[in-house]
């Protein structure tokens, strides 16, 4: 039995994690969890589950749920979120919070020495080189969960890293794939929020139709696989039943693929390197699909793309601001504040003005993160 801790249990992620441990009552037990605002669907959690500590954003909320579940430890804030992230009887941490709020628990859980599985992908923009070394420190596994670097990761089971040719990420093209630059001008966030294929929160939604999505994965896979850029290549693939693949040098390809589903990488995480049944997935059946489309990616269709390479290059606290600007930006939009063209405007601006520190710790990247907010909140 493996004891599960899950941040963010209450999103996509979340609640697509609980829907995998429900499927398996024998193999898994959710003993911790983390939630934001949602309280309805964490009380439901809490009676269903029965796990031992629970934290939520607010205060307010947790002195509610300390009333209603008198044995639960129920906690709050970032302090919550690290002591369910660090929670002495978890075997395997799920972090799926959104955004770079999800990087202290994950540096506090891999010096717990936790087994981490990672969705959220914001920790390793933001600060992938403290938690590759953290997790190389601690000799701590991280397991992707993120359906492209399952795939990638699943493509590697058994070779040999010196064998490597290049990653190959796929990607849907988002809500807006088929629209021109000059159609983008006016849509709104019910039309961003349209994915085709996927059905996901509402940030990483926004990200998958401004291609950020994809740059953030570029960047996950450079510290995931410590691979250099110029060896993570992106196609777009329209059906998001290829999730990735592997370049060997002997010109072979290995892909990984599956109807998009992420209770799969996510079970796969938990079980690894073993798998389990998955009977609520369903067979991908390719000669129903007939036809699979690859395309190259346009830079300049997709700004966002060649942001996220070029910060990823040049590295130190360049992804830091790329991450920031885009978080507060793609919070405006949903918003209302500004308009779909503005969040690349905004991220383009954050990065131009910053001055590039070198090799960044722990404080410095807070403080950027917090300062790259503050200046797109300025401009909107
Ligand atoms: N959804 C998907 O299919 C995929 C997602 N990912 C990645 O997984 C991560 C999660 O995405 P997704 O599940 O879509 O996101 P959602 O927005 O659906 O869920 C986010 C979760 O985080 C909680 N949360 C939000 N803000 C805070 C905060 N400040 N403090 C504590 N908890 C907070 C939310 O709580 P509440 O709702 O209670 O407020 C919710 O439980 C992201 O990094 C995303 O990029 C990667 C691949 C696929
Ligand atoms: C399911 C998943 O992993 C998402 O990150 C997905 O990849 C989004 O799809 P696109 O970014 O390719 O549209
Ligand atoms: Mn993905």
């Amino acid at each position: 039995m493996k004891k599960i801790g899950l941040l963010g249990a209450t999103g996509s992620i979340g609640l697509q994690t609980l829907n995998v441990i429900k499927q398996h009552p024998d193999q898994f037990d959710l003993v911790a969890f983390s939630a934001g605002k949602n309280i309805k669907k964490t009380q439901e959690i809490i009676y269903e589950f029965k796990p031992k500590v629970v934290s939520v954003a607010k205060n307010d909320d947790a002195l509610i749920l300390k009333r209603e579940f008198p044995n639960v430890q129920i906690l709050s804030g970032e302090e919550g979120l690290v002591e369910v992230s660090v929670y002495k009887e978890t075997d395997i941490l799920v972090n799926a919070v959104i955004g770079s709020v999800g990087l202290s628990p994950t540096l506090q859980a891999i010096e717990a020495k936790k087994t981490i599985a990672l969705a959220n992908k914001e920790t390793l923009v933001t600060a992938g080189h403290l938690v590759m070394q953290a997790a190389n420190e601690n000799n701590v596994k991280l397991l992707p969960v993120d359906s492209e670097h399952s795939a990638i990761f699943q493509c590697l089971q058994g070779e040999k890293e010196k064998n490597i040719e290049r990653l190959i990420l796929t990607a849907s093209g988002g809500s807006f794939r088929d629209r021109t630059r000059e159609d983008l001008q006016s849509v709104t966030v019910k039309d961003a929020l349209n994915h085709p294929n996927w059905s996901m929160g509402a940030k990483i939604t926004i990200d998958s139709a401004t291609m950020m999505n994809k740059g953030l994965e570029v960047i996950e896979a450079h510290w995931l696989f410590d691979m250099p850029y110029d060896k993570i290549d992106v196609i777009l693939h329209r059906e998001s039943i290829i999730h990735s693949m592997v370049e060997y040098h002997d010109r072979s390809i290995i892909a990984q693929l599956g109807t998009p589903d992420m209770r799969v990488p996510i079970q796969y995480a938990l079980t690894y390197p073993d798998r389990s049944v998955l009977p609520a997935a369903k067979r991908l059946n390719l000669t129903e699909i007939g036809m699979l489309h690859f395309e190259s990616m346009d830079l300049d269709r997709f700004r966002c793309l060649r942001f996220a390479y070029e910060a990823g290059k040049a590295g130190g606290t360049l992804p830091t601001v790329l991450n920031a600007a885009n978080e507060a930006a793609v919070a405006a939009f949903l918003e209302g504040e500004i308009s779909f063209l503005q969040i690349e405007d905004c991220i383009e601006k954050a990065i131009k003005r910053h001055h590039v520190q070198a090799n960044p710790d722990l404080q410095t990247i807070q403080e950027v993160d917090l300062e790259t907010r503050q200046y797109v909140r300025s401009l909107i």
